[in-house]
C-alpha cells in the first residue's frame, strides 16, 4: 500500500543516515526510511516518487559491511595468538586461539561485540589507545578503511534492542508452538553454550584484545567492562541481528549470492544478474566470513513473492536497485528468500498471511509409527519391538543410501488469497487430486514402498543395487494382507497431525473469528497470532496432503478390486511392479 505521509527522521535514524553518507555511502534522494509499525514491520525504506526498474537506491562500500573480513579483530587475535605460541613455546598451548572458535557464527558475533565496544566512547578510548598498527593481513581482511576500519556506532545504535523471535518468548507464550517444528530449532541452549564455553573463556584469556588498554587496570574493573560489553544478553541481541538482517557476500569474483538472513540454514538466493559476479557456488561448506551485517541494506522489509528490490554485488560497492517499476509512496520490499513461516518466525520474528512456502515436517520414522498402527501393533508387547526393529532397519537402509531422515512437504494446491487462506479448490476434482499427487516426492513414495514390501522382494531389491522407488497408488500384498503406499503415508499424516494440541479448524476459528458470523474474542498478541499462523500453515500443508493421499488411497482399492486377481498373482505382480527407474 502507498503511503504518502512524509516521515521526518528520528534523531537515531539521522545520525544513521550522517554516518551512511559520511563513510561512504550513497542513498538516493528518491527514496527514505518510513515507519511501517501499522502494518507491523517496524521501520522500511520508501519511495518518494515513481521509479523505474533498475533505479538506484543506495550503494554501499565493501569497507562499510561490518564482519569478520573488515573488522580489524581477527587480524589482531591471530597476531595474539602467535605472539603467546612463540612465549609459551610448545609447554603450554593456548586453549583458546582464534582458530578454535572457527565454525558457526562465534567469531561473527565477537568482532560484533568488540566493534560494538570500540564504538563507545570508552571502548573507543581504551582500543583505540592499544591499537597498534596493523600486522600482517591476509587477502580476505583486506577491505577495512584504513588502519583500524570504520567506526560502525550509528549503525549498532539504529539496530533494534527487542526482537520478536521465540528466543525470547516465555514458556507461556512458547508453549503455543507446540506441535510445530520450530520448538526443537530455536537454538537458545545451543547459543548459550557457545557463550558459555567459547566466547567468554577466550574474551577472559584475552584481556589485552577485548579491553585494550584497560585491561592493566584491576581485576574488578576489567570484570566490570567484561559485563557490561561483552554480556550474555548482547551477545544474544547481536545473535538475533545477524539471525534476521545479515547478507551472505562472497568475495568479489567468487559467486553473486545474494541473501537477508541466517546463512547456515543454507536458504540462498542466486544473484544471477550480477554481470560482475561469476554465477553460482559449489555446494560445499558455507565460508563464515562471507556473512556480514549491510548497513542500509538491511532496512527493507520482505513479504512473500512481493519483492521489488534486490541487492547487486560489485567489485568494490553493493548496490540496491529496483526490480520493477515501483510507484510514489510505495514501500521497497527486498526478499529473504521467501521461507515458510516457521523459518520466518525463528529467524525474522513475523510470519506471511497466506504463506504458500510452508511446509510441514514428517519424520520417516513416522511410516513406521503408521504402519505399526495399521497392523494394530501399537503396545509395547514382544511382537510389536520385533516388527518395530524391523521396519526401521528398513527405513535405515533407505536412509544409508541417501533418503531423507526427515520429509518437507508443501503445499500441493495454491492458497486462496482470502482469510482463511485455505489450499483451492476446496473440493477438487479427482483429475486435479491426481495431478497433485505427482509433485508427492518420490522419496516419500519409496520408503512407505520399502516398509511394505515382503522381506524377499526387499533382498532382491537390495542385490539388484538399486534405488527404490514408487508410484502413489502402488500397493504390495504380504501375508494375506494388501497394503497401499498411500495408505501409510496419509496414516503418518494423521499420526503427525494428533501433535498439535487443538485441531486447524479451532486455529482458524480462534485467527478469524471475526469472519465468522457472531463471535467476537478478545485479539490476540502478536506472538500468539504468530504461533497460531505457523501451527495451522503446517496443520494445513499436512491436510492439503492428506486429502490427495487418501483420495490416492481409495483409487489405488478400487484398481485392485477392479483388476480381480488372485493372492498369488498379487504377490507376483507386486514383486516385479513399481521400481520404476529411479530419476535420482
Ligand atoms: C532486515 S530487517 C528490516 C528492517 C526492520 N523492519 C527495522 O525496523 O529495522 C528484518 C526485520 O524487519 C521486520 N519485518 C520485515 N518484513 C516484515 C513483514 N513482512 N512483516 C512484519 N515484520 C517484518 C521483522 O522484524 C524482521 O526481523
Amino acid at each position: 500500500m502507498a503511503s504518502n505521509t512524509q516521515h521526518e527522521p528520528t534523531p537515531v535514524e539521522q545520525s544513521f543516515l550522517n554516518w551512511f553518507e559520511s563513510t561512504g555511502g550513497y542513498l538516493s534522494p528518491d527514496v527514505s526510511l518510513h515507519d511501517f509499525t501499522l502494518q507491523g514491520m517496524g521501520r522500511g525504506m520508501k519511495s518518494n516518487k515513481r521509479l523505474e526498474r533498475d533505479a538506484l537506491l543506495f550503494s554501499i562500500p565493501r569497507y562499510m559491511l561490518l564482519g569478520t573480513r573488515t573488522s580489524t579483530l581477527p587480524s589482531r587475535a591471530i597476531a595474539a595468538d602467535e605472539k603467546a605460541a612463540s612465549l609459551e613455546a610448545q609447554t603450554n598451548p593456548h586453549l583458546f586461539t582464534w582458530q578454535s572458535l572457527s565454525g558457526g557464527w562465534t567469531q561473527l558475533l565477537l568482532v560484533m561485540l568488540w566493534e560494538h565496544f570500540r564504538s563507545t566512547a570508552e571502548g573507543g578510548a581504551a582500543l583505540n589507545d592499544s591499537l597498534a598498527p596493523r600486522g600482517s593481513m591476509d587477502d580476505e581482511q583486506d577491505n577495512a578503511g584504513g588502519s583500524v576500519g570504520p567506526s560502525w556506532g550509528p549503525y549498532f545504535d539504529i539496530l533494534p534492542r527487542n526482537f520478536d523471535t521465540p528466543m525470547f518468548w516465555d514458556r507461556q507464550e512458547l508453549q503455543d508452538l507446540e506441535g510445530t517444528t520450530v520448538r526443537e530449532k530455536i537454538g537458545l541452549a545451543e547459543a548459550q553454550l557457545a557463550y558459555r564455553t567459547q566466547l567468554l573463556p577466550y574474551i577472559h584469556a584475552h584481556p589485552d584484545l577485548f579491553v585494550g588498554s584497560k585491561a592493566s587496570a584491576n581485576a574488578r574493573q576489567v570484570e566490570s567492562l567484561i559485563s557490561t560489553y561483552y554480556s550474555e544478553e548482547l551477545f544474544h541481541r547481536m545473535g538475533s541481528a545477524v539471525l534476521s538482517r545479515s547478507f551472505h557476500v562472497n568475495l568479489p569474483g567468487q559467486g553473486g549470492l545474494e541473501e537477508v538472513g541466517e546463512a547456515e540454514d543454507g536458504m540462498e538466493v542466486e544473484d544471477d544478474e550480477d554481470e560482475d559476479e561469476e554465477d553460482g557456488e559449489g555446494e560445499g561448506e558455507e565460508n563464515i566470513n562471507d556473512v556480514c551485517m549491510v548497513p542500509m541494506a538491511d532496512m527493507l522489509n520482505a513479504r512473500f513473492e512481493s519483492d521489488n528490490a534486490r541487492t547487486f554485488y560489485h567489485q568494490d560497492v553493493l548496490e540496491m536497485r529496483t526490480t520493477q517499476v515501483v510507484e510514489a509512496g510505495e514501500q521497497l520490499l527486498n526478499t529473504y528468500g521467501d521461507p515458510p513461516n516457521c523459518d520466518l518466525i525463528r529467524r525474522y520474528g513475523y510470519v506471511d498471511e497466506p504463506n504458500g512456502a510452508d511446509v510441514a515436517e514428517l519424520p520417516a520414522t513416522t511410516l513406521v509409527d503408521a504402519l505399526l498402527s495399521l497392523e494394530g501393533l501399537t503396545s509395547t508387547t514382544a511382537v510389536h519391538e520385533t516388527r518395530r526393529a524391523d521396519l526401521l532397519s528398513r527405513l535405515g537402509w533407505t536412509i544409508s543410501i541417501g533418503f531423507d531422515e526427515v520429509h518437507a512437504l508443501a503445499y500441493l494446491f495454491p492458497l486462496s488469497q482470502e482469510a482463511p487462506f485455505e489450499p483451492t479448490p476446496l473440493s477438487p476434482t479427482e483429475r486435479e487430486l491426481r495431478s497433485a499427487a505427482a509433485s508427492i516426492s518420490d522419496e516419500l513414495l519409496a520408503q512407505a514402498r520399502v516398509l511394505i514390501m515382503s522381506p524377499e522382494t526387499l533382498e532382491k531389491l537390495k542385490k539388484k543395487d538399486k534405488l527404490p522407488s514408487s508410484r502413489i497408488e502402488a500397493r504390495e500384498f504380504v501375508d494375506g494382507q494388501s497394503r497401499g503406499v498411500a495408505e501409510i503415508i496419509a496414516r503418518a499424516i494423521e499420526l503427525r497431525l494428533e501433535v498439535y494440541p487443538t485441531t486447524l479448524q479451532d486455529n482458524r476459528a480462534t485467527l478469524y473469528a471475526s469472519l465468522s458470523t457472531h463471535k467476537r474474542l478478545a485479539p490476540l498478541s502478536a506472538r500468539r497470532r504468530n504461533a497460531l499462523v505457523v501451527r495451522s500453515g503446517e496443520q494445513s500443508v499436512l491436510m492439503d496432503n492428506l486429502r490427495v493421499l487418501k483420495a490416492a488411497d481409495e483409487a489405488s482399492r478400487k484398481l485392485e478390486k477392479g483388476q480381480g486377481v488372485t493372492s498369488e498373482k498379487r504377490k507376483d505382480a507386486s514383486e516385479s511392479a513399481g521400481h520404476k527407474k529411479s530419476k535420482r
